[in-house]
């Protein structure tokens, strides 16, 4: 590996869109620092530092109150920098976790009372080496107890195949950026048409409608727009919103966090829609205490 890569924006722009008191950006990462949190030796990028005090200077200029730390793949199975993004939020973040197999219930208990909810598990190719299904099943039955769910990245053109391993899972899930469909198909294209049979095969699967700059390839993100608001009203209450910063692998195209922010009214065009993707979504599935 070479050059230690940046791939978000110095200066977003301010949205237009005013979020609710509470939003949450329930889909975010940490890089390093990693002179404190080495990356993992078998990252497959090597990140600039974009560490917690970057991440809520941006909240506060997109009017963002919390955010959920999605341990990032470049910090494999060390959870540390999630962790201390966790600590230093004085309760305002909490944190999905990727562990080893092995992990031991003594420390999967500390990384609850450091904040973690969830585990990832990441199937795409080039973001790590192997994915063993029979092992994450083990996993998600033994955090079972703690109340987590496990969140699950992969690509459309796996998602069949996915089918009877999400099926066993026996905790709450959530499907990282729809599962990437190909959103120039539209709303009822086959990719979206395939997605919403996995989420009508359970009613405990959730989705993030998250990262129209990776999924998009119309100007204004159009097609994004199109195919994921009939997914947000007919499942409004099973998903969540986040910006993906410091969007990981996104060097060439850096997306504006800005114009990520204002997607939210044309995903969500009501305020009782809104409400639910970036306020009581969220606080579900990561701070279910303070619903009463
Ligand atoms: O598509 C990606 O490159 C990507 C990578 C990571 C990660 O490296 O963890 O997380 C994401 O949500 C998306």
């Amino acid at each position: 590996m070479t050059d230690r890569i940046r791939s978000w924006a110095d200066a977003p722009s301010r949205p237009r869109f005013t979020p609710p008191p509470g939003a949450v950006d329930a889909h975010c990462h940490v890089f390093g620092p990693m002179a404190q949190f080495p990356f993992s030796p078998k990252a497959k990028y090597l990140p600039q530092d974009a560490g917690p005090e970057m991440l809520f200077a941006l909240r506060r200029h997109l009017g963002l109150s919390r955010n959920v730390i999605v341990q990032a793949s470049c910090h494999g199975t060390d959870n540390a920098a999630t962790l201390h993004g966790i600590a230093v939020s004085n309760g305002t973040c909490r944190g999905v976790a990727v562990v080893d197999p092995a992990i031991d219930d003594s420390e999967l208990e500390r990384l609850h009372a450091g904040g973690i909810r969830g585990v990832r598990f990441n199937f795409l190719k080039r973001l790590v080496d192997d994915a063993p299904k029979d092992k994450f099943l083990e996993v998600a039955h033994r955090i079972q107890h703690l109340g987590w769910h496990v969140v699950v990245y992969f690509e459309a053109d796996i998602l069949e195949e996915m089918r009877p391993f999400l099926a066993a899972i026996p905790t709450p899930i959530v499907i990282d950026h729809m599962g990437r469909p190909d959103v120039t198909q539209g709303p009822d294209g086959p990719d979206m048409r395939a997605f919403r049979r996995l989420l009508d095969s359970r009613p405990d699967i959730w989705t993030k409608v998250t990262c129209p700059d990776r999924l998009s390839t119309a100007p204004g993100w159009d097609d994004f727009a199109g195919a994921v608001a009939p997914l947000v009203e007919d499942y409004q209450d099973r998903v969540l919103w986040g910006t993906d910063w410091p969007h990981p692998n996104m060097e060439k195209s850096i997306p504006d966090d800005g114009l990520i922010t204002d997607m939210i009214p044309r995903i969500a065009p009501t305020a009782v829609l809104q409400h639910k993707l970036l306020v009581t979504n969220p606080m579900r599935l990561y701070w279910p205490e303070e619903l009463s």
